[in-house]
């Protein structure tokens, strides 16, 4: 199969390149980036007025299986991914049983090759159960294929442990991905707590209780010289931890979501579970620094922090909803409209944090346009106005607070190892049940 994606924008962070240009495609790897290039027994792709980036990599989802496939399948969470333009994801190890020993991080592995349509990357335990009392075998978890570590969902609440943990990743060079939270601070928690909590009467989190944690971590990855990672930052006040932190040298990335960039606390005022997340939605001048993070570097990564949870679970009073919200079908648009259009990033910085930055953090392969390279690639068409509509999503979960809101700059075409998988909105991969 040959392919000639003609006429687009082409941004590769890596080689430094924005410039129209065409990319050849042949047997799954990219063979030949230049202009004018002309077609002989290739498909030809019309990228005209789009935007042609390395193949988006995902490094924070929850794909929820084995365990929870009513939530989610690796067949359908990888259907809403290559649906949101995305090549390759990270999944967490929150399954059931938890992703802590060799077998379960072999079984995700085979279950994406029989069924998945984008890559899958699994994510390995800290602690067995990621219970937080016991480190899981991590020379196993990385010889199985365990890109990174962490016990997302949960915090590591002993201090000792999370220091050992640290160490022996470092041993195998694998990152340990921190979910930042002090679950004491929490509380009964389910909002940020400020006036908004107050008014509509729910527990509130404090931007302690994340900070806390990220003043730890930071510490912990300064004494073992670990490489850190910490998901979804929320707060004006780990933005100014981790810059401070990286000011000083230490081996700390960090990411946010699209959410978190977008959204306000204030969105939880229709009491729509869809709004329940953690870390939970904050307020604007946390959104703020979130979005000078992005700009200054500070926040190396834009994940989704995909959580699909079943109707069921999420259709009850907002105390008892599951904290979640889906991700992967909503990323792409929000990062041109709420960043990009918005003049916040330009396209370069953008297409980073999405496919070259958590490719070198996990260590994969995809990331670049270079010659040579596996043919992922993601075509966006910046004009592209469409309305988010949650049940046309691939995803099974339905908990997205942007049901409803117009959008512009949509992924149109998604391309793993040279084949197409989505067009125009349309995942065309064939086989495995969803
Ligand atoms: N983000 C969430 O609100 N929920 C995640 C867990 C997590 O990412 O901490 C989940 O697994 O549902
Ligand atoms: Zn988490
Ligand atoms: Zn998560």
């Amino acid at each position: 199969m040959k392919l000639l994606i003609k006429g687009g924008r082409v941004i590769d962070p890596v080689q430094k390149i924005d410039q129209q240009l065409d990319i050849r495609v042949v047997k799954g790897k990219i063979t030949e980036i230049g202009r004018n290039l002309e077609a002989q027994d290739d498909r030809v792709v019309d990228a005209s007025g789009c935007i042609v980036t390395p193949g988006l990599i995902d490094m924070h989802v929850h794909l929820r299986e084995p365990g929870f496939e009513a939530k989610e399948t690796i067949a359908s969470g990888t259907r809403a991914a290559a649906a949101g333009g995305f090549t390759a994801v990270a999944c967490m190890p929150n399954t059931n049983p938890v992703a802590d020993n060799r077998s379960t991080v072999e079984y995700i592995k085979i279950r994406a090759r029989e069924t998945g349509v984008v890559k899958v990357y699994p994510i390995g335990s800290i602690t067995r159960g990621s219970l937080g009392e016991e480190l899981t075998e991590i020379a196993d978890l990385a010889e199985a294929g365990a890109v990174a570590l962490s016990d997302d969902g949960r915090p590591v609440a002993n201090a000792g442990l999370m220091r050992r943990a640290m160490e022996y990743a470092r041993m195998f060079n694998l990152p340990v991905i921190s979910h930042c939270e002090d679950l004491n601070l929490r509380g009964a928690g389910v909002m940020n707590e400020g006036w908004v909590s107050a008014c509509l009467g729910l527990h509130g989190i404090p931007a302690a209780a994340e900070e806390i944690m990220v003043a730890r971590d930071l510490i912990l990855a300064e004494l073992t010289g670990a490489r850190l990672h910490i998901a979804h930052v929320s707060t004006a006040g780990s933005v100014r931890l981790i810059r401070e932190a990286k000011s000083r040298g230490v081996r700390v990335t960090a990411e946010a979501t699209p959410h978190h960039f977008t959204l306000t606390d204030e969105a939880v005022q229709g009491y729509d579970t869809a709004t329940k997340v953690n870390p939970p939605l904050r307020t604007a001048a946390d959104v703020e620094a979130i979005i000078e993070g992005l700009q200054d570097g500070t926040i190396d990564v834009i994940a989704t922090d995909h959580a699909p949870h079943t109707r069921e679970e999420k259709d009850c009073e907002y105390d008892y909803a599951p904290f979640g919200m889906v991700g992967l079908e909503t990323a792409v648009p929000l990062v041109v409209s709420k960043l990009i259009l918005a003049g916040k990033l330009d396209w370069l910085q953008a297409v980073a944090k999405l496919s070259s930055v958590p490719a070198r953090i996990l260590g994969l392969p995809g990331g670049s346009l270079k010659t040579g390279s596996p043919a992922d690639i993601t075509i966006i068409d910046p004009q592209k106005e469409k309305r988010v509509d949650v049940n046309c999503f691939y995803s099974k979960g339905r908990n997205s607070p942007f049901h409803g809101w117009k959008l512009k700059g949509w992924p149109v075409v998604t391309i793993v190892e040279g084949t197409v998988v989505m067009e125009q909105g349309k995942v065309i991969a064939g086989g495995g049940e969803l």
